[in-house]
């Protein structure tokens, strides 16, 4: 039989326009289904009510290939339904924003700010650049021990570095991010320049083994490579430094920056060793209190979902479906579960914003775990 394209393409058509109308008719019902919750302090996602609509819609469909078809339509159609639901609450679901809004960072000379690092360490700059000198600063020579410092009160911000340009996320930082009750308040971003450093005298041909962060090491890997160098992980590119410049071997270089040459009475043996030119690296401002400044454009999440088909489109769609743009999304395997992971993703926005808190309030109820990282101003 020659079927009529035609003739398929008119049926098709109406078919659609029905389903269109159907759908209309169905988001309206929801309205009435989001004031009974409402009224009812009912939660806005029933789970077991949505297994069992699925188990209804299989059993109302033929072959296996259009019930896996209509699971996927109405798992679609439910989520769209649910986001409208929460919509329609506005911002009546906002209990779990425990956030405060402040103008500015509240913040004076004796202010205690501790940064990772050696005097010189690039973190140190990044912290001199956002709070000035005139402040009571102390450092840390590891990400945990910063992270502690603040969550403790002992100092009421610290400062970490959290990615690179060239070497992309910092995993040491999102692995620690979770364990402390802190918050991201600010972000700051510093062109790194690696120098290769030296024992005054040294010249680049003397040295064999250099010392540096990870960081330092993995950004200038393609010169240690050429060069035929040996290199060793350190605490800090400036502990690097004052290693070498401690230790009476001349064949000792530390991977550092300028500043840090100057500080340790080292030679710069040569300048701008990173193997990418545009080498920026972006720290991360915490505080242990939950405040967000009104300005903040940026929302850092993080979270954990079940381990079934579609549970990440799923969760991402909460962004598409309130015009939130994601510009970054990192996954961490979880400890000691294989294969499992934890998300990390940012967005545009503030967490006044009713897209944001649509979403937020949507993906806390769905994920397996929600926690607000931050809210900050990002250029
Ligand atoms: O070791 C340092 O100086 C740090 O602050 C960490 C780091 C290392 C390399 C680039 C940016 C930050």
């Amino acid at each position: 039989m020659v079927v009529d394209l035609k003739e398929s393409r008119k049926k098709i058509d109406n078919i659609d326009k029905e389903i269109a109308k159907l759908f209309e008719e169905r988001m309206k019902v929801a309205t009435d289904v989001a004031a009974y919750k409402r009224s009812t302090g009912k939660k806005v996602f029933d789970p077991v009510r949505e297994e069992e609509k699925i188990k209804t819609l299989r059993e109302l469909t033929t072959d296996e290939f259009n019930k896996t078809g209509i699971e996927d339509l109405f798992r679609q159609i439910m989520s769209i339904s649910r986001k409208y639901q929460y919509k329609v609450l506005g911002s009546e679901t906002n209990e779990l924003l425990p956030f405060k809004q402040v103008d500015k960072l509240d913040v004076d000379k004796d202010t205690r700010i501790v940064c990772f690092g050696e005097h010189g360490a690039y973190t140190e700059q990044a912290m001199e650049e956002v709070f000035g000198t005139d402040i009571t600063s102390m450092n840390r020579l590891s990400f945990k021990e910063v992270l502690e410092t603040v969550a403790n009160g002992e100092a009421k911000y610290g400062v970490i570095p959290i990615e690179n340009t060239s070497t992309g996320g910092i995993n040491d930082t999102y692995d620690l991010l979770l364990d402390y009750d802190i918050t991201i308040v600010a972000e700051h971003v510093v062109k790194v320049e690696q120098a290769l450093l030296g024992k005054p005298g040294a010249k680049i041909s003397d040295i064999k083994k250099v010392y540096s962060h990870p960081q330092g090491i993995m950004q200038c890997s393609k010169f240690i490579t050429e060069q035929g160098m040996e290199s060793e992980s350190y605490m800090s590119t400036s502990s690097a430094a004052k290693k070498v410049a401690e230790e009476d071997d001349i064949s000792q270089g530390a991977i550092a920056s300028t500043r840090a040459a100057k500080l340790f009475g080292l030679d710069v043996l040569k300048e701008s060793i990173n193997f990418e030119n545009s080498n920026y690296t972006r720290f991360i401002i915490v505080t242990n209190q939950k405040v967000f400044l009104s300005n903040a454009n940026k929302i850092s999440l993080s979270f954990e979902i079940k381990h079934q088909a579609g549970a990440l489109y799923n969760m991402l769609s909460n962004f598409y479906y309130n015009d939130l743009n994601l510009t970054k999304i990192e996954s961490r395997p979880i400890e000691n579960r294989n294969w499992e992971y934890q998300f990390f993703v940012d967005i545009e926005g503030n967490l006044n914003d009713p897209g944001v808190r649509n979403a937020l309030a949507c993906i806390s109820e769905c994920a397996k775990q929600l926690t607000i990282l931050g809210n900050v101003r990002t250029k």
